[in-house]
């Protein structure tokens, strides 16, 4: 049996220069990626892959809102704009995979399914929004913005820049990880739970709704790699290894961590809220829910770090 790998590829690291983020930008993001994990499939890996949206649901949210100012059109609901990621960005991984898969004379095929997950409507985070998404702004252009909308909420972003923050309720349900384990037993390379899953909350008659939220997804990927028993949990972003004392002149990376380390780093605020915190949150979540390992790298670092040699890994 192989052991089975979740890779959780962060929407910040498929924008690799804040100037160039049109799609064809990013599907070369994503091609790079592919390669790296279709490197870890020839491993002898099986792997499902997640993925994020903050970027992305960002500029559709934005981009609806101004065609509504502008040219009066249809909003798109923030829930909407999430589903609009999984396509659009599942639809770029599919084909990136299989051009690997194609390349390298492996005979496999990658399908996306489209992600549901459950969140409380009576989870707090919906009177505190905490996802950073969109564009990273100046602290000028941030506070001209929070003029014009009084009601968004705007945060530095771990140093980068001002970001538009919204809601990001807790997953507590892969409504369709029967289907995705299912598919993997059959030997596909599954792209779920994009941008943390569409969030849906359970309606008093028993169906579900979409509601407005983006859930992180590296909380979703740790609830799903914990569900379907992975072994390994790898959490791909923009650094090589996840650092202390991050951006000081005291940076220092970390190469192998123990659970009650990384534990107590979280105590001393080592790691900023809305980036590097929620991954390490969902590794300590991981490995407390029987999760062998998990490792923090960049795409382009993938092989190797699973082959031990770089990257930051934890273990329980
Ligand atoms: N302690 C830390 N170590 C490494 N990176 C950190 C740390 N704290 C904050 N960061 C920042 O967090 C970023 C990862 O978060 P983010 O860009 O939100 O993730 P994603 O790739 O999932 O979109 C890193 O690229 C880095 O800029
Ligand atoms: N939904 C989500 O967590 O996206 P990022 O990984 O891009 O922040």
């Amino acid at each position: 049996m192989k052991e089975l790998v979740v890779v959780a590829i962060g929407g910040n690291s498929l924008i690799i220069d804040n100037s160039k983020t049109s799609v064809e930008d990013q599907y070369a993001a994503v091609c790079e990626t592919a390669k790296h994990i279709a490197g870890i499939i020839e491993q002898g890996y099986e792997v499902i892959i997640t993925h994020g949206n903050g970027p992305q649901v960002g500029f559709i949210l934005r981009r609806s809102e101004i065609a509504s100012e502008v040219a009066g059109m249809h909003h798109v609901p923030l829930v909407s704009c999430g589903a609009d990621t999984q396509g659009a960005i599942g639809y770029q991984i599919q084909q990136a995979m299989d051009n690997e898969f194609k390349k390298r004379g492996m005979a496999k095929e990658a399908v996306t399914v489209i992600t549901q997950v459950a969140v409380s409507p009576d989870d707090p985070a919906f009177q505190k929004p905490s996802k950073p998404i969109g564009s990273f702004y100046s602290e000028a252009q941030a506070e001209n913005l929070k003029k014009a909308h009084p009601d968004w909420v705007l945060v530095n972003d771990a140093g980068r820049g001002y970001r538009r923050l919204v809601p990001s309720p807790l997953p507590q349900e892969i409504i369709e990880k029967d289907v995705i384990l299912l598919l993997v037993s059959q030997g596909y390379c599954v792209i779920g739970v994009g941008g943390g899953g569409i969030p849906v909350i359970t309606q008093e008659d028993g169906s579900r709704k979409g509601i407005d939220a983006v859930i992180d997804k590296d909380f979703a990927s740790s609830l799903l790699a914990t569900d379907i028993g992975a072994d390994i949990l790898i959490i791909s972003t923009a650094v090589p290894k996840v650092c202390l004392n991050y951006g000081t002149p005291e940076q220092k990376s970390l190469d192998r961590v123990t659970l009650a380390e990384l534990k107590q780093y979280v105590a001393e605020n080592h790691f900023a809220p809305g980036s590097m915190l929620p991954k390490v949150q969902a590794v300590i979540s991981f490995l407390e829910g029987g999760g062998k390992k998990a490792i923090i790298t960049n795409p382009e670092s993938l092989e190797e770090a699973v082959a031990g040699r770089t990257g930051t890994h934890i273990y329980p």
